[in-house]
């Protein structure tokens, strides 16, 4: 699949509401599209997920320019790809990045499943036609502030709730959000704000029924995850702890977890994103997809991920309008009853909505490969 140019496209686009979890507040997004072209007229769109700052993981926007123009952009130049596969193992020489790296092979999928005029869910082997959705709702200033938006959540359908939670605002938040919501499904998001010296404050979670408390210990944990999870009842999902199919067999030996969270950009793409799920499919992992409050592109590509059967749990995928004014794709995404129809059109199955993406793109740039 000869690709003819990349264009890269510097975007920022404000959030609705601000997003606060244990290590800090985000309220301006700001992230790559990434174009391939090929000499069909064929277009592919990636989008990168990291932050600014390195508090989720250790990537940056900065890094991710960095990588995609001085290294990821030319090995593409040099190489032939058959197929989106090719794209991981090309890149394998350069060290993890792996938010830079799944950014430029969604264009790649995208591009591929566009050639083959099939849905990007069908190219990766996805049967559902419709998805189930959970929505993750930031730590909030007060606790009424809190339990009006799980009721506005719950109105729109959403399947479950994720609660961020960090020391000090954790038991006592949970056990009222139960007494006000004893039955809905809810979880818990630590992102790695807590210690093995918590284990007994963590056990109280234990009366809750949280479908699962996600990444509470270190974001390069599996060891200390394991410990937990042989004394505590509620199950463990991983978010920060896994960038590899490497980390979920290692994680799994341990039994560090019950549950994965598969976020694309994390484990390097989709072709890593789908062993990963073929992997906990197999061996009985229970997996969902996470978000990176993606704008249009990106929520597209984790939609396509969560038609895969072993998807079993609800994911972050939220509905466009629960982060952004516009989106920079048509139609935006829609959430009903707390499901996605899964588009059948080529690729992501969006088009690009180029009034909106151009008003918030600050720089473009492109790169001939012939
Ligand atoms: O709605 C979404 O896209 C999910 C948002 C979300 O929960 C997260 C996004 C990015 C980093 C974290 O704060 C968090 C997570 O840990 O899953
Ligand atoms: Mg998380």
């Amino acid at each position: 699949m000869p690709i003819k140019q990349i264009t890269l496209r510097k975007v920022k686009m404000r959030l609705k509401n601000p997003f606060s979890t244990s290590f800090g507040t985000l309220q301006d997004k700001e992230f790559y599209i990434i174009e391939a072209i090929d000499y069909d007229g064929n277009h592919g769109y990636g989008e990168s997920v990291a932050f600014t700052a390195p508090w989720y993981t250790e990537e940056t926007t900065q890094t991710t320019v960095h990588m995609l123009e001085d290294f990821l952009i030319p090995i593409l130049k040099e190489n032939v790809i058959n197929h989106p596969d090719d794209v991981f193992e090309l890149f394998k020489p350069i060290r993890r990045n792996n938010m830079a790296k799944a950014a430029i092979e969604g264009a790649v999928w995208d591009l591929y499943a566009k050639r083959q005029n099939i849905s990007l869910a069908c190219a990766l082997g996805g049967e559902k036609k419709q998805i189930d959705v959970g929505i993750s709702i930031g730590i909030q200033p007060t606790m009424k502030e809190l339990i009006h938006k799980i009721e506005h959540s719950l109105e729109e359908g959403y399947k479950r709730i994720k609660l961020k939670i960090k020391p000090g605002l954790d038991v006592e938040l949970l056990r009222e959000v139960r007494m006000y919501f004893p039955n809905i499904p809810i979880m818990a998001d630590g992102n790695s704000a807590y210690s093995l010296e918590d284990i007994q404050h963590l056990k109280k979670l234990d009366d809750l029924h949280l479908m699962m408390i996600e990444q509470p210990l270190g974001h390069d944990d599996i060891v200390d995850h394991a410990k937990l999870q042989a004394v505590i009842k509620t199950p463990i999902c991983l978010d920060e702890s896994i960038h590899s199919l490497e980390d979920v067999k290692k994680a799994h030996e341990l039994g560090s977890s019950k549950i994965i969270n598969i976020k694309i950009g994390r484990v390097g793409g989709l072709s890593e994103a789908k062993r990963i799920h073929d992997f906990c499919y197999e061996y009985g992992i229970e997996v969902w997809c996470g978000g990176m409050l993606e704008a249009g592109v990106g929520r597209a590509h984790n939609i396509a991920l969560t038609t895969l059967q072993g998807f079993v749990l609800p994911g972050d995928t939220a509905g466009s309008s629960n982060y952004w004014y516009e989106d920079i794709i048509k139609p935006e995404v829609i959430v009903e009853d707390g499901m996605i129809q899964v588009p059948d059109k080529a690729g992501i199955g969006y088009e690009i909505n180029f009034k909106v993406l151009d008003k918030y793109t600050e720089w473009a740039k492109e790169y001939h490969f012939s």
